[in-house]
């Protein structure tokens, strides 16, 4: 029984640590690097609340050491999937009934407890299992998932105000339900606050989840199943399994409380749910929930104008940080050639200055790229180059060893051809390609970028002129869902830049905004009149005293 309504304010944003030496949280990371890297790690299921072990254990080596081994997971049978779909269903009648200040209570919790005890904990796992600097780690596993906790709590406490209008002698009101059946979470490897973010946000508006995250983020992710545990999470509420990708599809596609998926990943996985799930369509109790935000070839495009001090770091950082597996990473560069040279002589020159290397060693920028297949399927595109295929050449970079760790060194191709392979397809890694436009070409080269490649993500412009400002941000309307003046085009932070992509890149729902709590709710309207006709005739076919 709820007698008033709660609000949960707007939160400030978590502040980043800066880890500088000799800090007090630099030592905290250092310490919880040592030890988890000390303890091998069996990492269990967690279905209705229960810790679950299968007899086929998955190794857990980190990318850039992978000699050394952090422990195992328990890979999940189809049984698994069943069980945990099971559990959520059994968990959903009391999970949906329970009072909002209550389930809020809950993610808070989770908030604070990241914000505090945890913090190390879950940016070293981040770092030895993703590969992640300190840096990169605090952003993520620390900042951008406490964010997402504590601002889809106050979107939420929005949503659930807003009613609807009650002219006088009735009441109309709006129930924001959870959806009929249990949702889907698949998450990527690159963000541990993404994996975080998916399976909560569905779980905080009342629905139940099903979570299976990438092999290569299961090890951050169970430390994120420990603190939702801490924070009292009921049993059955989120399911963390295991299995192959195409194996909980599957299962879950066909199961009649099938509501929904939320998914982060790459283009060609989301294509095949959103048709599996088209063929199943007539199984389901309700329309599932598609939700999906995906690949990118994200630009930067650079005005005779522009700064050019500006467009090195954008592109140093927006092109590199995390080995550019991030989905917003700059990944081609529209260079004026007035000042083309000039940028190219300074980006090697700040590129020749990045360190490479492990995570334990805090002074490395880059570390390494997540795993064999992700290393492969990068230096095929160098190694491309490297061959003649076409026509582009290494600026610099383009070396990468396997010996230690999948290490790749941040590359840039330079082509002449805007079509060049590299300038359309997503590599997701330290690779950046330019291509040089004669400086009074811009607007039409504006026209060559939008239509090179199938998606809009993200995309970043340099200028200082205005009117050039203008017409761009008009002219590119549609090539991204998060669109940077002067700045680079990654780094999204929740509630300043909600996050996602048009066209190929996903259903830009934007991630830790009010847009996306929206997907997970199915509202009922309830209108109540006070006194009820008992009359059906409209008022002119009530005879008046002139008819007699
Ligand atoms: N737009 C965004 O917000 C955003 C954010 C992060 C990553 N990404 C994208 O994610 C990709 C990199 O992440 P990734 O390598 O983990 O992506 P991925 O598509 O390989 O895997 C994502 C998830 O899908 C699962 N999966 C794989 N095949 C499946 C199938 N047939 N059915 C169901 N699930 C399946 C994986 O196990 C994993 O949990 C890149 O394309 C990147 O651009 C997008
Ligand atoms: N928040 C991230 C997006 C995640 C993509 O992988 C950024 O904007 O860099």
């Amino acid at each position: 029984m709820n007698n008033a309504y709660f609000d949960f304010a707007e939160p400030k944003n978590e502040p980043v640590l800066g880890y500088a030496p000799g800090s007090a949280e630099r030592k905290a990371l250092q310490h919880a690097l040592a030890e988890m890297k000390a303890t091998k790690r069996d990492i269990p299921m967690y279905i209705d609340g229960e810790e679950v072990r299968s007899d086929n254990k998955v190794e857990i080596r980190p990318p850039h050491e992978t000699a050394h081994l952090l422990g195992h997971f328990h890979m999940s049978s189809e049984e698994h999937v069943h069980d945990a779909i099971d559990a959520a269903l059994d968990a959903r009648e009391k999970w949906a009934a329970m009072n909002w200040e209550h389930r809020a209570s809950i993610f808070l919790k989770a908030a604070d407890l990241l914000a505090t005890k945890y913090r190390y904990r879950m940016n070293a796992a981040t770092m030895l299992g993703q590969s992640k600097n300190a840096y990169q780690a605090e952003i993520d596993s620390a900042c951008e998932l406490i964010d997402f906790l504590r601002f889809n709590v106050h979107f939420l406490s929005k949503i659930y105000k807003d009613q609807p209008i009650s002219p006088a002698g009735m009441n109309n009101r709006m129930e924001y339900r959870p959806l009929e059946g249990f949702v889907l979470a698949v998450t990527p490897f690159n963000f541990t606050a993404i994996g975080g973010n998916l399976p909560t946000s569905a779980a905080m508006c009342g629905n139940v989840v099903v979570w299976k995250p990438a092999n290569t983020q299961v090890y951050s992710a169970s430390v994120f199943m420990e603190i939702l545990i801490e924070a009292g999470l009921p049993a059955g509420v989120i399911n963390l399994i295991y299995p192959p990708g195409p194996m909980v599809g599957e299962i879950c596609y066909a199961h009649p409380y099938f509501a929904g998926v939320h998914f982060t990943g790459s283009t060609g996985v989301f294509q095949s749910m959103w048709k599996s799930i088209g063929n199943n369509i007539s199984r389901y109790r309700s329309y599932p929930r598609i939700v999906g935000e995906t690949g990118g070839k994200d630009f930067v495009f650079v005005h005779p104008s522009a700064n050019v001090d500006a467009v090195v770091a954008g592109l140093a950082r927006g092109a590199f940080e995390f080995q550019g597996q991030k989905c917003s990473a700059a990944s081609r560069a529209y260079l004026p050639a007035n000042l083309a040279e000039e940028i190219k002589k300074k980006l090697v020159a700040e590129l020749a200055t990045m360190k490479m290397g492990p995570v334990d060693d805090f002074t490395n920028f880059v570390n390494a790229v997540i795993d064999e297949k992700a290393f492969k399927s990068i230096t095929k595109y160098i190694d491309g180059v490297k061959n003649g295929n076409g026509d582009a050449k290494i600026l610099c970079g383009g070396n990468y060893d396997s010996k230690k760790g999948w290490f790749i060194e941040p590359t840039v191709i330079e082509t002449t051809d805007p079509s060049y392979v590299t300038m359309c397809e997503e590599i997701f890694g330290p690779v950046l390609t330019i291509y040089t436009y004669e400086a009074d070409m811009w607007i039409q080269t504006l026209e060559v970028l939008d239509s090179t490649s199938p998606y809009a993500l993200t995309g970043a412009i340099f200028a200082q002129d205005r009117y050039a400002i203008e017409y761009m941000t008009k002219a590119l309307v549609n090539s991204a869902g998060n669109f940077y003046i002067n700045d680079k085009p990654t780094g999204a932070v929740v509630g300043q830049q909600p996050f996602g992509g048009a066209r190929a890149s996903g259903t830009n729902d934007k991630a830790g905004s009010i847009l996306n709590l929206y997907r997970w709710l199915s509202a009922r309207t309830i209108k109540e009149t006070y006194v009820s006709p008992t009359d059906y005739r409209y008022p002119f076919h009530q005879p008046d005293k002139a008819d007699k």
